[in-house]
């Protein structure tokens, strides 16, 4: 079973108010979305691996350390999940990006894949997918397999706001994936909506509702 991590910190939480809030606008929403990526990403990187280095300060000889040369992947699920691309790459702008396209069919709620482009080492890269909303599951259980299929291995999942059922899909589809969000909500209303989260991500990221 994969561990789900909730990140508590107050400058996520805070700013996570402000990105539910209905009466934040389309500019200030995507600033928010970017903020909170890179807090995120702060917490994401703790376990990353380090090794020791020696270098020379204007003063004496030091060991110091640098993070191992461990090659990490992006992989945001088009469209909403490119909202937080650019606040994970100002931590780590080593990470070379995949993009994954899926939309959800409003009616049937099921994921539909219209592009996959990833970085050809993908199997020797720690991927981080990427989506502000796990709501059904759908998208990123499809997505994930989409990488899995291509020789992923090593795969976490980020998302600003979960709902339960949508952990749960992804606990019982890939248990060797954790789970990292800043919220885990209540329920999904009919229409497989996010209660309360904060509405259609990639409508509100790119104005287009
Ligand atoms: O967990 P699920 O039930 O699959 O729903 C979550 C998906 O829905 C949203 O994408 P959407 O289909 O609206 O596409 P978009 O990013 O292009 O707006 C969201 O960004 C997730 O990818
Ligand atoms: O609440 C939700 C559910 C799916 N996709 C969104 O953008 N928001
Ligand atoms: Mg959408």
């Amino acid at each position: 079973m994969s561990r789900v991590y909730v990140f508590d910190h107050p400058l996520i939480q805070h700013k996570l108010t402000f990105i539910r809030d209905k009466n934040t606008g389309t500019k200030e929403f995507r600033e928010l979305v970017d903020e909170v990526a890179t807090l995120m990403g702060y917490e994401i990187t703790r376990d990353m691996p380090l090794e020791e280095t020696t270098i020379e300060t204007p003063v004496a000889t030091c060991k110091s350390n640098v993070i191992a040369g461990k090659k990490v992947g992006l992989v945001p699920i088009l469209r909403a999940g490119l909202g937080m691309v650019d606040g994970l790459l100002k931590l780590i702008p080593a990470a070379k990006v995949g993009h994954v396209g899926l939309y959800r069919d409003p009616e049937t709620l099921q994921p539909v894949e219209y592009y996959v482009k990833l970085p050809s080492d993908v199997a020797e890269r720690e991927l981080i997918v990427i989506d502000p909303m796990l709501a059904t599951g759908g998208s990123a259980v499809a997505a994930i397999a989409a990488l899995k299929k291509r020789g992923a291995r090593n795969l976490k999942l980020m998302c600003l706001i979960a709902a339960p059922e949508g952990i749960k899909m992804v606990q019982d589809e890939h248990p060797d994936v954790d789970i990292y969000v800043a919220a885990i909500d209540e329920y999904l209303n009919d229409h497989g909506y996010i209660v309360p989260g904060l509405g259609d991500a990639g409508d509100r990221l790119y104005g287009t509702k």
